[in-house]
């Protein structure tokens, strides 16, 4: 059975995100990204430009300083100087620290604002939308690929704004007096701004393109190695597969050694430009001096200041190597962005909202009247064609009827579709043909948050989270009293035993639900599903890899717990007294 796994039909978070006004087909573009935030971050270059221009002007005042003081003038004459060199050296690190606060608060922002939107599309896409990506490819963009946004804006656009509005003014001032000295600047500064991330980005292009797909082609070998390792071990491959990730280790080492080499270029040809700039300062300042068109004093101004400038300069090329690894993660979580969505809402679809009381015809808030009274709606496939994978058709042309309150059996060959209905049921897929209809109405034309309320889905593999029994169940249903959870315990038979737990509720489950027995992993996926009072289930394969007797124990208990309402029981057991059978057509994904 396919590994199709999030089947919780709860409420969904108040205040989330409308799913579909981050659909697929907008850009992630840096502007898009910093949009959010573009009030603090003029506030953090504001703070920034000030700091930089304090350190600036602090070296520049104290070279001129010192000049005039070496000629012993009456001490009134150095007072203005001596006076800002103080402000100056005072302002240089409150400002920074602002910079750093505004800067760092901003790119948070930012960061929240991403991952917010990352997973909203995440919730659309998964599961069908999701098949194309590895798992642990698809945690590093939301890790560290989203992590690249923070350095987008705190080692990149930061530091840029704030260097090119400092090297700006430098270059006015050193220029207007010594007009050489303040070209040699510019020029320089342009070489270490410009010229070397330039120089940089044609050389380490590929590099940069290949370093972060490599860094996710080891992380997924290495979790693929982790889980797979009793196997490995059994049939003596684990030596093949380190080998193997072994050699994509060396090649992630040496595309970083050639993208380090890049960056000790860099650094190179950036003090080259500040010895240039330094060394063009003194020679047409001594010329300028000779002709009397500067003061002794301000000549050491104008060798001094280029100095401070490139201190902020200098992080300029580190920067821009960020800026083209930080495109790289933008554009892999662009991919992501714009996977096309697997379902597709009917133009006419309200959104999804918390609201529980929708206008389409049916209420399916668990606490709406309607769903109190315990409406069961019929579901009805028709004539419906779907595949997972561009291409390939996973059923073609199937009819299938769940009559309000029915007990209907799906079985028939492995492959042959059986998931891929239940994917249709709860919308995790959309068909390509024909319709999938509640009560009449065509799926499409409900959100699919609101269909899955109504429709709970229990897979073969549910999945149970690290943490305790109850935390586990209020997946079901957030909010959900300790007597609403025994009531779902004792539905699913796991009561008395739970009553033993010296811990409850609060008794820890393990990674995977390890700590518990097959059986009783599935009766807590059993109670969580029936927390979400879905008023139609469908049950995966519920009984696989569980002997016979605990199989028929589970089977008959889930029955009873459904109560009165829809059951679709997709199995490959034999004895199904008490259930209608329908049958899929042989291979009918293969036809
Ligand atoms: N998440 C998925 N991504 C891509 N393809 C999928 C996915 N789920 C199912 N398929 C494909 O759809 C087809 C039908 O699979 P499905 O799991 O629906 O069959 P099944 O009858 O439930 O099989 P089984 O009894 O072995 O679980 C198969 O070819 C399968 O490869």
């Amino acid at each position: 059975m396919t590994s199709a796994s999030l089947p919780i039909p709860g409420p969904a978070p108040s205040g989330s995100f409308s799913s579909s006004s981050f659909g697929a087909g907008r850009g992630l573009s840096a502007w898009s990204l910093i949009r959010p935030a573009v009030g603090r971050l003029s506030l953090a270059v504001l703070a920034g430009v000030g700091a930089a221009g304090a350190a600036v002007a602090l070296t520049a005042c104290s070279a001129w300083l010192i000049s005039r003081a070496a000629l012993h003038p009456p001490v009134l004459h150095l007072m203005v100087a001596i006076v800002a060199v103080r402000a100056c050296g005072l302002s240089r690190g409150v400002l920074r620290y602002l910079e750093r606060l505004i800067g760092h608060d901003a790119a948070f922002k930012i960061l929240t604002d991403v991952r917010v939107r990352l997973y909203t599309r995440l919730e659309r896409l998964a599961p069908a939308g999701l098949a194309d990506f590895r798992r642990a490819d698809l945690a590093r963009r939301l890790a560290s690929d989203v992590d690249a946004v923070l350095d987008l804006v705190t080692r990149v656009f930061l530091p840029y704004a704030v260097a090119g509005v400092v090297g700006l003014a430098s270059v006015l001032v050193v220029g207007a007096l010594v007009p050489v000295a303040g070209l040699v600047l510019a020029l320089a500064l342009l070489v270490v701004g410009v010229g070397v991330p330039v120089m940089q980005r044609a050389s380490a292009h590929r590099a940069d393109g290949r370093l972060a797909p490599l860094r996710a082609e080891l992380s997924t070998g290495v979790v693929d190695l982790l889980h797979g390792l009793p196997d490995l071990t059994a049939y003596g491959a684990t030596r093949a597969r380190l080998d193997r990730l072994a050699e994509v280790d060396t090649r992630l080492t040496e595309t970083s050694r050639r993208s380090a080499a890049t960056a000790g270029l860099g650094a190179a040809v950036t003090a080259l430009s500040t010895g240039a700039a330094v060394l063009a300062g003194l020679t047409a300042g001594a010329v300028a001096v000779r002709s009397g068109s500067l003061t002794g004093e301000l000549l050491a101004l104008v060798v001094l200041t280029p100095l401070a400038v490139f201190e902020i300069a200098a992080p300029l090329p580190v920067a821009a190597q960020r800026w083209a690894t930080a495109r790289v993660s933008l554009q892999r979580l662009t991919e992501l962005w714009q996977t096309p969505d697997p379902i597709t809402d009917h133009p006419q679809a309200p959104e999804s909202r918390a609201d529980p009381r929708g206008d389409f015809g049916f209420d399916s808030h668990p606490d709406s009247p309607r769903a109190r009274a315990g409406h069961v709606p019929e579901m009805r496939i028709d004539g419906v064609t779907a595949g997972w994978v561009a291409g390939r058709t996973a059923l073609r042309d199937l009819d299938l009827v769940l009559p309000a309150g029915g007990r209907v059996a799906l079985v028939g060959p492995s492959g042959s579709g059986k998931s891929t209905v239940a994917a249709l049921l709860v919308r995790f897929l959309d068909p390509r043909d024909g319709r999938v209809t509640m009560d009449g109405r065509d799926l499409r034309e409900i959100p699919a948050d609101e269909v899955r309320r109504v429709v709970g889905y229990l897979p073969e593999d549910s999945y149970l989270f690290d943490t305790t029994i109850g935390d586990n169940l209020r997946i079901g249903r957030a909010g959900a009293g300790d007597s609403e959870l025994h009531e779902a315990l004792r539905q699913a038979r796991l009561l008395d035993w739970v009553r033993t737990l010296p811990d409850g509720l609060g008794t820890l489950v393990g990674e995977h639900g390890m700590a518990l027995s097959g059986g009783q992993r599935r009766r807590l996926a059993l109670a969580r599903l029936l927390l979400g009072n879905a008023r139609v289930l469908i049950f995966d394969e519920p009984t696989e890899h569980l002997d016979d007797e605990t199989a028929a124990a589970l089977t008959h208990d889930l029955l009873d717990a459904a109560g009165d309402r829809t059951v679709l029981l997709i199995t490959h057991r034999t004895d199904l007294t008490g259930l209608s059978v329908t049958r899929m057509p042989f291979g009918s994904s293969q036809r």
